[in-house]
């Protein structure tokens, strides 16, 4: 894990490292707390944290381990130690563990102003830019996209648990010569109607009708070179119909994003990049001699780099994707002065962004460092039963109708849900998000409708059946409630199940989970921690049952607990862009 300074405020298992961390400390000078600390891991196999002894050079393992061994006194936060070859393995204290974690996670979510258990402030101070979606108007908005916009919105998410300031935005594919092809195209098969009632349908077949027309025909790609020659040069009356276009695409767009449970800060586009930009950065690189002219066409070489040579400029004078990708890049920090700027694209633009990010970097702005690039896989496999997906909201209407017929399987449970459209379809969006995010983002996977739709396994249905699961439990219990406040809750009988303390421990490294995915960028450490606590509450579920148990102060510390447990799912499944469901 990274070394972050321990903050027992947000974290309560920072405590239990730092009291072992001084008492490995005292016995071992001249060791400083601190470079102790930073060598405490959790273990593996129900042991709470390991040392690594090799890591502090300090000799023979035996002897340092004796001289921990013999000054240990167990105490509030630790109960034992033992040593095993080169690792000393620490137990913390049960009954301590137990207490501070549930009271943590009970203050940081209902008595905070806005729950924040598992939130730090490492990026308190501190701006960044997080670009995601950014599909193509008048084309396919296709998996790649999609991937985009789910690990995007939860990197938006863990920014801000992260205390940064987060400016999320769409880059939207809204100009280029293609723009000038529907633009011939509308003329010929475009309707007003049609436009208003799916404008992202609308101009797809526009675009797909036309670009047959250019390929018999060279003087209907001449006429689309012409007319977006014209709007380059911002000639009004050929951009009048664009300007409607992209208006009614970002409000279809935006809806479906809202359906995703995702949003965006900045709808911008290529569109919106000014020329000014892109012609200085032309002018720089000719300067420093990396610009060839080939047949009045600009290109830069960037050969040296091992990254090819790309186009500038066209023949015509027009821009392409890269130069505007410069000049947007420019024109943002010049707008926001941005810490970092991350872009989440597919790796199949490995080369376009290593380029672009080269461009900046000669050109030497000091921040071309802090732009990434977050890339991932491929998608195959994913398409309707009607055939390939080409829209978005193909996909969201496929993972609603999958995940309906899926649960009127089950006729007694179906006919008690109250709306059970829109829990299909949460719950068919919670199975896309979690097949997308469960393995490492640069893997390519096959997305599989029949997994998807599964409560069983790791699949987010299975995750929303066991939020909901604890949800019911404060509804089907009301002899229990309300739950007296926490310093009243007894929970003695939580500390002597190794189930409880199993959870509760789990409960306590949520804040670390998140710690993590904000080094590795990584969403699927998050589902994984969001699936091991679902395992957990399942095997602990007849065990501690909470129904039934005649002991109201055991039951009570039960009911508790999967509150406590059912908020800090919810807060994973949250950062996940997932809505918990309440009932279903
Ligand atoms: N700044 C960027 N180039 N972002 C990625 C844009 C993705 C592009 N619209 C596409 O669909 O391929």
């Amino acid at each position: 894990m990274a070394y972050s300074p321990p903050d027992p405020s947000t974290c309560a298992l920072d405590a239990f490292r730092y009291s072992i961390a001084e008492r490995v400390a005292a016995a071992l000078p001249p060791l400083t707390v601190d470079q102790v600390y930073a060598g405490v891991d959790y273990g593996k196999k129900g042991v709470d944290f390991t040392i690594a002894l090799p890591r502090f050079k300090l000799g023979k393992v035996e002897d340092v381990a004796a001289k921990v061994l013999t000054q240990f006194q167990p105490d509030e936060h630790i109960e034992s130690i033992t040593h095993d070859k080169a690792f000393l393995h620490f137990q913390c204290t049960s009954t301590t563990v137990i207490r501070n974690i549930l009271n943590q996670v009970h203050a940081l979510t209902h008595d905070a102003p806005s729950p924040c258990y598992g939130s730090n402030a490492s990026g308190k101070g501190k701006k960044v830019i997080i670009e995601y979606s950014s599909p193509n108007i008048a084309k396919s908005f296709h998996v790649g996209h999609l991937r985009s916009t789910i690990i995007g919105g939860f990197l938006a998410n863990l920014y801000k648990a992260c205390g940064w300031e987060v400016i999320s935005m769409n880059y939207l594919g809204d100009w280029g010569t293609q723009f000038g092809l529907i633009a011939t195209g509308f003329e010929k098969y475009g309707s007003q109607e049609e436009l208003e009632k799916d404008p992202i349908k609308h101009l797809f077949e526009i675009y797909v009708k036309v670009n047959k027309d250019a390929e018999a025909d060279p003087e209907v790609k001449a006429e689309a070179g012409r007319w977006f020659k014209r709007m380059e040069d911002g000639d009004e009356s050929a951009l009048k119909n664009w300007r409607v276009w992209r208006e009614l695409s970002v409000k279809k767009y935006s809806e479906e994003y809202e359906r995703l449970n995702i949003g965006f800060d900045v709808y911008t586009g290529e569109s919106q990049v000014g020329k000014e930009w892109q012609d200085k950065a032309l002018a720089r690189l000719e300067e420093m001699g990396l610009i060839e002219d080939v047949d009045g066409a600009k290109i830069v070489n960037l050969e040296k780099w091992k990254m090819g040579k790309a186009v500038l400029r066209k023949r015509d004078g027009t821009s392409i994707y890269l130069t505007r990708d410069i000049g947007g890049a420019i024109e943002r920090y010049e707008k926001y002065k941005f810490d970092k700027m991350i872009y989440v694209v597919s790796s199949q633009q490995d080369l376009h962004l290593a380029q672009f990010f080269k461009v900046l970097e000669l050109m030497q702005f000091p921040w071309a460092a802090s732009l990434q690039h977050v890339n991932y896989g491929l998608v195959q496999g994913m398409s309707t039963r009607k055939g390939t997906v080409v829209f978005l909201d193909q996909i969201i209407k496929e993972a609603a109708q999958v995940m309906h017929e899926q649960m009127q399987k089950n006729e007694e449970k179906y006919s008690a849900i109250e709306d059970p459209e829109t829990v299909a379809r949460e719950i068919g969006i919670t199975g896309v998000k979690i097949q997308d995010m469960a393995a490492k983002r640069i893997n390519n996977y096959t997305f599989n409708w029949d997994r998807m739709k599964s409560f069983e396994g790791d699949t987010g249905p299975y995750l929303q059946y066991a939020h909901v699961r604890m949800s019911s439990l404060s509804r089907k219990n009301p002899h229990l409630l309300p739950l007296p406040p926490p310093s009243q809750i007894d929970t003695t009988s939580l500390a002597m199940s190794s189930h409880a303390r199993e959870i509760v421990f789990l409960l306590g490294t949520y804040p670390d989970v998140v710690k993590v995915a904000l080094k590795t960028q990584e969403p699927s450490g998050v589902v994984t921690y969001a699936m091991r606590l679902s395992h957990a509450i399942s095997s602990a579920w007849e065990v501690l049952a909470v129904k039934g148990e005649e002991d109201l102060d055991k039951a009570r510390a039960r009911l508790w607990m999967y509150e406590c447990t059912r908020d800090v799912l919810g807060a994973a499944m949250r950062l996940l862009s997932i809505r918990p469901l309440e009932r279903m």
